[in-house]
């Protein structure tokens, strides 16, 4: 038998039978190469950092040991992870109940924005592990609802983020409050030097584990760049987004108010977008978050709360939007596709000031990022043609014509086919109405995000044109004849806003608006529709 490849499987770990279990009904069967290091090491219980790239297994790496060591007699919390994000704290306590599966152990997270009375009555029932954000980890230290004097071990992911500036205070608090004896792991896909230097402070003799020598990111993410004037880049994303295969995609933005405007713009342009930011609430963020990971939403737009950690199968490709400022973020962002071995594309759209940013990214990822030509309006109609093509041919090969045949039929005889296929196409396809025009008999409305029972209507109307929401619902209620407290929200971007009014009279609105006139200005009015 070989001895090397019996090595690589979880079972040679020396692991509880039932942790292997919970890995095997994951469909994990070789440890990854981090997994591989850091699981003997942190058993024989060593402090250590760890660094491995993006989407290399770093969560079961710390976890599985973890499990192993936690004392299944106990019901006092024994380890406290902490996480930079409420959505990662929910992720990673979900990888450890599976892994944790058959061994029973008690897992909890708790965030910020969710009841803490509720948190405080499931910490009572006897919780052995907790994942937690930093602020809410502290509110409960010092309520004094969280006991921490069982814990022997504290886990820090995106280790180098939390003892960055914005959390090194609280994390400072939270370890104080842990026994001296404790083990503490750290783990991201980037430490830059000082914070391995800082980090010492906080470990006795840690190990220093590293997968990723010289490269930080990974080969199977393709790394591409255009280059747009920022005035333009609205437009170039979506050209760049009709020409690409895009499963899935998470478009990053510097601000919360630049996620919502890109949303706006790309519902309004068909695409089935939705926003994660912080000014959202908790609930909203988990709705998000649920429809994305079911694939009801396609494009997940973000600030760079989404940057780290997050583990979503679908998604394709990552969109800088807006280039991030801080190399370590391009790394961790781009890693939220290519990951587990699979293939992904990383898209960074910069204007032409912004070069010297993706140099010094290149710099530090030691990674080449290619520069690619904007699609030109032929490159996407002739990839407009290809998927009209392949939807043809699909439906050809799925049979059951027999009706339309018998059309065509009586037609053959005195037309050319080429004519009548050609016909049937543009028959077909101005039942889909483009943006220049609005069809109003054959709107497909969708699912746009409009309460239930409205319409969400897009008028290019913005505060540049100076308009305030009351004028908006008088122009609309004077132009249709609505009365006001029909109408829905109402959100007002730079370029263009939304309203919201009543399914059955969306139609009359879009009429009676459509191509008026606002202070000398024409206003299109198309609604918002999902895609396809
Ligand atoms: N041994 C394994 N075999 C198969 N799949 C695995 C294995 N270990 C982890 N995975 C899968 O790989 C994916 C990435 O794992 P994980 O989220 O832990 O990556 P990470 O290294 O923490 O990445 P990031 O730096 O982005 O946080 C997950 O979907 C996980 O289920
Ligand atoms: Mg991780």
């Amino acid at each position: 038998m070989n001895h090397r490849k019996e090595t690589k499987l979880f079972g040679n770990l020396e692991l509880d039978r039932r942790i292997v279990d919970g890995l095997k009904e994951m469909g994990f069967e070789e440890p990854t190469p981090i997994q591989q290091l850091a699981v003997p090491q942190v058993l024989a219980g060593y402090d250590m950092i760890g660094q491995a790239q993006t989407g290399t297994g770093k969560t079961a790496a710390f976890s599985i040991p973890m499990i192993e060591r936690l004392n299944p007699r106990k019901r006092e919390v024994q380890t406290i992870i902490i996480t930079p994000t409420r959505e990662l704290a929910i992720q990673v306590a979900e990888e450890i109940s599976k892994i944790g599966r058959f061994s029973r152990i008690k897992v909890l997270p708790i965030y910020g924005g969710q009841s803490i009375e509720r948190q405080i009555r499931s910490l009572r029932l006897g919780v052995q592990v907790v994942v937690g954000t930093p602020g809410r980890l502290l509110d409960h230290l010092r309520r004094q609802t969280l006991k921490v004097d069982q814990v022997d071990m504290v886990i820090l992911d995106e280790a180098d983020e939390m003892l960055d500036m914005g959390f090194i205070e609280d994390i400072e608090e939270i370890i104080r409050h842990t026994p001296a004896e404790r083990q503490t792991l750290l783990f991201s896909a980037t430490m830059p030097q000082e914070i391995i230097r800082l980090a010492q402070q906080y470990m006795t003799d840690p190990k220093y584990v590293t997968v990723s020598k010289t490269n930080l990111t990974v080969p199977q993410i393709e790394q591409v760049f255009y280059e747009a004037p920022e005035k333009n880049k609205l437009e170039a994303l979506c050209r760049i987004l009709d020409i690409s295969d895009i499963s899935q995609g998470i478009l990053f933005c510097r601000t919360k108010r630049g996620v919502d405007e890109l949303v706006a713009g790309l519902q309004a342009r068909g695409f089935a977008a939705a926003a994660l930011h912080g000014d959202l609430s908790q609930q909203q963020r988990n709705t998000v978050m649920r429809q994305f990971r079911s694939s009801e939403v396609e494009l997940l737009v973000a600030t760079d709360v989404a940057a780290r950690g997050l583990d979503i199968e679908g998604v394709s490709h990552v969109i800088n939007y807006d280039i991030p400022q801080d190399p370590e973020f391009y790394v961790h962002r781009i890693g939220r596709t290519g990951r587990a071995g699979r293939s992904g594309v990383a898209i960074t759209i910069i204007s032409p000031r912004e070069y010297r940013q993706l140099r010094q990214i290149e710099n530090i990822t030691k990674t080449h990022i290619k520069r690619q030509k904007l699609p030109s309006i032929a490159d996407v109609v002739e990839r407009q043609k290809e998927s009209i093509k392949e939807r043809l041919i699909q439906i050809i090969n799925e049979g059951k014509l027999g009706y339309y045949r018998s059309v065509v039929d009586a037609l053959v005889d005195e037309y050319d086919p080429m004519d009548i296929a050609a016909a049937a196409l543009k028959l077909s396809m101005d039942l889909e109405p483009n943006s220049e025009d609005v069809n109003l008999n054959t709107v497909n409305f969708g699912n746009t995000g409009a309460r239930p029972g409205m319409v969400r209507l897009f008028l290019t109307l913005g505060r540049k044109d100076r308009v305030t929401p009351p004028e908006i619902i008088k122009l609309v209620s004077d132009e249709s004849g609505i009365s006001g407290g029909q109408i829905g929200n109402i959100n007002i971007y730079e370029n263009f806003s939304f309203v919201e009014v009543p399914e059955d009279w969306a139609n009359c609105v879009i009429s009676c608006l459509h191509r008026q006139h606002f202070k000398g200005r024409r206003i299109f009015v198309e609604p918002a529709r999902a895609r396809k």
